[in-house]
Formats: structure tokens, sequence, C-alpha cells
């Protein structure tokens, strides 16, 4: 197993007070943390999030996604419940590192979808690996979560990794004009539960009309 625990510590956040637990993962060089409030080891379904690095969005409150939005709303949910989990999992830009998510931006901002431009790039879509969340979770004592998500490749991935997702909730927040197009590529291109933009009115021409 590649995955090492580390340390805890508290971490009091604006939502309520976190206990922070740092792992080591040796086939990767990263580290991945775990965010942990109340009781998360009584057997019963803990709510979680599995929440992919985004800089621009969790630190630098870029509206282009809605990874910040959504890790404050996952917080939230947390510390409103008294007791649940979010996995900070460093893996920035779906997988492809920093540099290479502003090489996407680029393009993105010269007219690609933000799928075309990882393809542009020479990578698919989603280069995720979601290995580490199964010993991070059990280190906790976790046997099965609720998980906060609107990606349903995420649940697949999770579960294929041997977590035990007993429920899918969703998190819907901070759709914005910057960040619009993005959201509607993943509902179309990547699958996620998100409401679809409405479709425009047909345009009935007076000839076409039956009634006319
Ligand atoms: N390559 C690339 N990565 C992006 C882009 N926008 C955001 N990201 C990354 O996408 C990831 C978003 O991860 P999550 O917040 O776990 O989101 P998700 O898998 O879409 O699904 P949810 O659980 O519903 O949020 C982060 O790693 C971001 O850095 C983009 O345009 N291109
Ligand atoms: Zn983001």
């Amino acid at each position: 197993m590649s995955i090492t625990y580390v340390a805890s510590s508290r971490l009091p956040t604006p939502f309520g007070v976190f206990t922070m637990h740092g792992f080591e993962d040796s086939a990767t060089g990263k580290e991945h943390i775990a965010l942990s409030m109340g009781d998360v080891g009584n057997g019963e379904p803990v709510l979680a999030r599995a929440h992919s690095e985004c800089l621009t969005g969790d630190a630098l409150f870029s509206m282009r996604c809605d990874c910040g939005y959504q890790l404050e709303a996952a917080l939230r949910a947390v510390a409103e419940a008294g007791h649940g989990v979010v996995l900070y999992l460093r893996q920035e830009g779906r997988g492809i590192g920093l540099l290479n998510k502003i090489r996407a931006y680029h393009l993105q901002d010269q007219g690609a979808d933000t799928v075309e431009a990882n393809e542009q790039l020479g990578f698919g879509a989603d280069m995720r690996d979601y290995s580490m969340c199964q010993p991070m979770l059990e280190h906790l004592g976790i046997k099965a979560i609720r998980l906060m998500t609107n990606n349903p490749r995420k649940v697949k991935a999770l579960s294929a990794a041997g977590v035990q997702v007993v429920e899918r909730v969703p998190l819907e927040v901070g759709r914005n004009p910057h960040n619009d197009g993005y959201l509607n590529t993943k509902a179309s291109k990547l699958g996620h539960y998100l409401p679809q933009p409405p479709q425009a009115p047909a345009i009935t021409h007076q000839d076409d009309d039956p009634a006319s």
C-alpha cells in the first residue's frame, strides 16, 4: 500500500473546527489530506466529499469552474451535519497538473471546451485516480459514505477502488456567467448530473403553422 498516514491536527475554519489528517502517497509523492468532523468511525455511512485540487478555484477565487463553491458547500454541509469528511486530493486539473491546466485554459480562451482543450494537449478528458481514498477512509474508520458529487464517474471510480458509496448527494452550487459553458460541457460530455440549459424554443414559420 503506497498511502501512509503522517499526522493530525486541529483546523479551525469559518464553518467549524475540523481535524486535519495528512497522508503521503509514496507512489506519486503527493500529499493528500482529510478534514473530518465528529464521530466518523461508528459504522454509520458518513457524509463525504472527495474533492480534487483546483488551486485557481479553491484558493484564488476563480469563477471559471465550480470547485471553490463546492469545497465551501461541502465543508459547510459537514459542519451542519456535525460529522463527516472532506478528502482533499492533490490531483490538480483533473490529473494533468496546474501548468497544463493553464495551457488548457488558454485553449478554452480561444474557443475550445474543457474536454477538447485536454485532448488538444494530448491528455484524456479526466486523468484522475481515486485509489488513495479507500486507505484514507479506512484509516479514519469509515466503512461507507454518502458522497457529495454531481459526477457519476467519481461514484463508479470510488466504488471500483473499494469504497462503499451508499448514496450520491447532489452538490449543485456556484453557477455563474463565467462557468456556465464549463458546467454545460460537464453535463453533456462528462455525464454530470447537472440541470441542462433550457432548450431554445423551435422557431415556427408562419408557412409551417397548420392553423394558418
Ligand atoms: N483539465 C482541466 N481541469 C479542470 C478544469 N476546470 C477545473 N478543473 C479541475 O477539475 C477538477 C474538479 O474536480 P471536482 O471538484 O472533484 O469535480 P468533478 O469531478 O467535476 O465532480 P463533482 O464532484 O461533481 O464536483 C479539479 O482537479 C480542477 O482542478 C479545466 O477546464 N480543465
Ligand atoms: Zn476548479
